[in-house]
């Protein structure tokens, strides 16, 4: 379990995370999802011990990182896997870390194995692929068999079966009954991967829900409605009369809102109007992620430049 307190971070004048509250609960994927800039990674170094909050309070398991004796078994993390020592060899980067964590060779070996990196445990870790990096990084965090684990953006620049591999480690040490944070900049990866989501735009809180709610509200926000016969009125009428909000568009189809296919069928029906078409218009995940952080981002596109 990690427990985020009213955390706050300023680096001069720039406030990079703001009385952020939170908690994250064993046994689930969550996934932090915030544009570029949002504080994920700020607040990870936080929960990390890495950087100091400016206010507020962070514990792991119930404790402050500072008083875990042993911090790779009570939490492990990837933050950044092309941050380690690139001259020395994968295996020895990591008995280096197992020995100041009181951690035996049988385990090194073990993780190493788990990760699928085995046979270039002799290799320096500076030759490795992005891919092996993120995966020597993964086994680092693993070494302590921590009940917490934290990823921040994991399956950046992984080809497809790297991010697969990456899902399925995932989903495993929930499953597992661990506590798993994992950073993102991407609804339709976390939609995949996360059961609840935390939110954050310019290092405020915006959403804490289940990733099922998110996903949700990306569905059928309006009805494309076309009427290819209809005697009178009362077809408009009813709709209004039935709370429904209608907006006429230049092709003469109708975008009602408010009301879900089946009552508009219905209405149409009992008013004797012939409909063409009824169509749910779904936004995609990507437009439901921006429309909750819109205000949030940092840097938007010029209008009518190249855009990423
Ligand atoms: N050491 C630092 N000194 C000054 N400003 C910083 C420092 N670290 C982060 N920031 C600023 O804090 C804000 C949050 O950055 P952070 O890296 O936590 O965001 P993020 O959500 O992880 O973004 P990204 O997805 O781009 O990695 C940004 O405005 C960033 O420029």
């Amino acid at each position: 379990m990690i427990e985020v307190r009213a955390l706050t971070k300023r680096y001069g004048d720039v406030q990079a995370v703001t009385d952020l509250s939170f908690t994250v609960k064993p046994g689930i994927v969550t996934g932090f999802l915030g544009p570029n800039g949002a504080g994920k990674t700020t607040t990870m170094r936080m929960i990390l011990g890495l950087d100091r909050p400016t206010s507020g309070d962070v514990t792991v398991g119930g404790r402050r990182y500072a008083e875990l004796g042993a911090p790779l078994r009570e939490v492990g993390a990837l933050l950044d896997a092309k941050a380690m020592h690139g001259r020395r060899k994968a295996l020895n980067h990591l008995l280096c870390l197992a020995q100041s964590n009181g951690i035996g060779r049988d385990r090194v070996k073990e993780v190493l194995h788990l990760v699928g990196l085995d046979t270039v445990g002799d290799k320096h870790a500076g030759t490795f692929s992005l891919g092996m990096a993120q995966r020597l990084g993964i086994a680092a965090a693993l070494l302590g068999d921590p009940p917490v684990l934290m990823f921040d953006e994991p399956v950046n620049g992984l080809d497809p079966e790297g991010i697969r591999w990456i899902r399925t480690l995932m989903r495993d040490l929930a499953a597992e009954g661990r506590t798993v944070l994992v950073s993102s900049h991407l609804l339709s990866e976390m939609a995949q991967t996360a059961d609840h989501l935390l939110v954050i735009g310019r290092g405020e809180l915006v959403a804490d829900m289940p990733t099922a709610d998110v996903l949700g509200n990306a569905e059928a926000r309006a009805v494309l409605v076309r009427v290819a016969e209809s005697p009178d009125e009362s077809f408009l009428q009813r709709l209004t009369e039935a709370g429904a909000e209608v907006t006429e568009r230049e092709d003469d189809a109708l975008l009602v809102s408010g009301l879900d296919s089946a009552h508009i069928g219905g209405l149409a029906t009992g008013s004797g109007a012939v409909l063409s078409e009824l169509t749910p218009q779904r936004v995609s995940l990507e437009e439901a992620f921006m429309e909750l952080t819109e205000e949030y981002v940092e840097y938007h596109g010029g209008e009518g430049q190249a855009q990423r």
